[in-house]
């Protein structure tokens, strides 16, 4: 056994999005979002699920800010939709959508709760994908008006703000993969979208400072750290081309101002390019303050022609998979981190971590020990990280409940609590407890 005493000042929290959790798809005044129309196009979605209901945190927030309190969390991550904001994406503000979210940070707040926005985690407003979606300047200047009214009425509640949740994700698993919406498998499609994101991110931190908006502001890359197969030269390139397209592709303007030349050669090779338009490295490389950070697993890569964009194959190395089959690997996060250095000792926030783990209710108790011992492994590297001088300033847990998990639709549960999405009966898991008790004693006791 092993204590890890954590810092005193370290932030301990949850973390869930707005189409996740909230449901009321069609109340409050809310438009249409993305997810709305690729959720109901058949076959996008596991078992045609939707977020029309979901945890229904949308009219149960108070009891979901309770099982926050009862966690003992400082901290909470969330996400508003900017459907419910500007309906159709750049036209009327729907105060009624302002006055839901009011009413939500002023509880977090007066339950001692820090709120930790993300400003788009995925639900797209309909009317700006029929126009083009992101790689259309329109919702480019959509966002940052949505933005705008963002930190107008929230400065001074909320002090930590990110813009963009997962930007390989809204890209590239979205418009390359097609996996998660709107769908579209296409390489140039995908790059357009992450050029208008990263410089609607520019453009929305301009307006941060401008306005003085209280706190600091980042964005939260998810992160695929790969090692090579083998040896070979071939096979460490598939990985720094899998690790970069997550990571430097966004990173890299950000805080250098320009994409990483090795990556742009091979999108070239393919016929893809980047449509920088004068100005924009400019703007997408306005300073930000810190950095949100999402990890679930690693992988071990071998170069494969026939891998995809990125002729990168990860290899089943037979590893103990969570329910979703991503490999157990903490060491991924220990690596990254220092890999993460090159932008300098940037202050970074764990903005999800987690396993999925489906466990379901036995006599009442869901036993998820898997998802303790992800936990355990994962805190473990954590405190690794800060003992290295690391500026890690704290941990968000994915998910504070069970939600919609996106094409996986209900089957995946993430939560510490356990949702049943008939009667939306909340129930702590066993993990749930379990991080009540680190959280308490600011430190991780393992149990071997
Ligand atoms: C067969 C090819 O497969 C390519 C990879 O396909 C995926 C799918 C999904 C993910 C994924 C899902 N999550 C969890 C979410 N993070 C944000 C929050 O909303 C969570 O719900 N992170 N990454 C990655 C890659």
């Amino acid at each position: 056994m092993t204590i890890f005493k954590f810092p005193q000042d370290f932030r301990w929290g949850t973390a869930t999005a707005s189409y996740q959790i909230e449901g009321a798809a069609q109340e409050g005044g809310r438009g249409v979002s993305i997810w709305d129309t690729f959720a109901r196009t058949p076959g996008k979605v596991y078992n045609g699920d939707n977020g029309d209901v979901a945890c229904d945190s949308y009219h149960r927030y108070e009891e979901d800010i309770e099982l926050m309190k009862k966690l003992g969390i400082n901290t909470y991550r969330f996400s508003i939709a900017w459907p419910r904001i500007i309906p159709d994406g750049d036209g009327e503000i729907n105060r009624e959508g302002l006055d839901f979210y009011h009413r939500f940070v002023d509880a977090l707040i007066e339950a001692g709760i820090e709120p930790f926005l993300t400003l788009y985690h995925w639900d797209l407003p309909q009317t700006l994908e029929d126009d083009g979606g992101w790689g259309n300047r329109r919702t480019v200047d959509a966002f940052v008006k949505y933005a705008e009214v963002i930190f107008k009425e929230f400065s001074g509640k909320i002090n930590f703000w990110l813009t963009f949740n997962e930007p390989w994700c809204i890209a590239f698993l979205s418009n390359l993969l097609g996996i998660h919406a709107p769908g579209n498998k296409d390489l140039q499609t995908s790059i357009n979208v992450a050029h208008g994101l990263l410089v609607a991110h520019g453009k929305a931190v301009q307006s941060f400072r401008r306005l003085g908006t209280t706190g600091q502001i980042g964005i939260a890359p998810n992160v695929c750290w790969a090692e090579p197969y083998s040896k070979s030269p071939e096979d460490q390139a598939a990985c720094d081309r899998s690790i970069a397209l997550n990571t430097d592709w966004f990173l890299d303007p950000i805080y250098k101002g320009s994409y990483p030349q090795f990556m742009v050669d091979w999108f070239a090779e393919a016929g893809a390019t980047v449509p920088i338009q004068e100005g924009d490295m400019e703007i997408i490389s306005q300073p930000i303050d810190l950095l949100g950070i999402n990890y679930y697993t690693m992988g071990i890569n071998r170069f494969n022609p026939e891998a995809g964009a990125l002729q990168s194959e990860e290899v089943d190395m037979g590893l103990t998979k969570t329910d979703i089959g991503w490999p157990v690997e903490s060491r991924g996060l220990y690596e990254f981190m220092h890999y993460l250095q090159k932008y300098g000792n940037v202050d970074v926030y764990i903005t999800e971590n987690g396993a999925c783990i489906n466990d379901d209710l036995e006599n009442g108790k869901i036993n998820d020990d898997r998802r303790i011992s992800y936990y355990e492994q994962h805190l473990a590297q954590i405190h690794r990280i800060i003992n290295d001088g690391i500026n890690l300033k704290g941990y968000m847990a994915w998910s504070l409940m069970d939600n919609f998990e996106w094409a996986e639709g209900y089957r995946m549960r993430f939560g510490l609590v356990h949702m049943d999405y008939r009667s939306l009966v909340r129930t702590p898991k066993e993990s749930y407890y379990w991080y009540q008790s680190v959280i308490k004693n600011n430190w991780l006791e393992t149990r071997n």
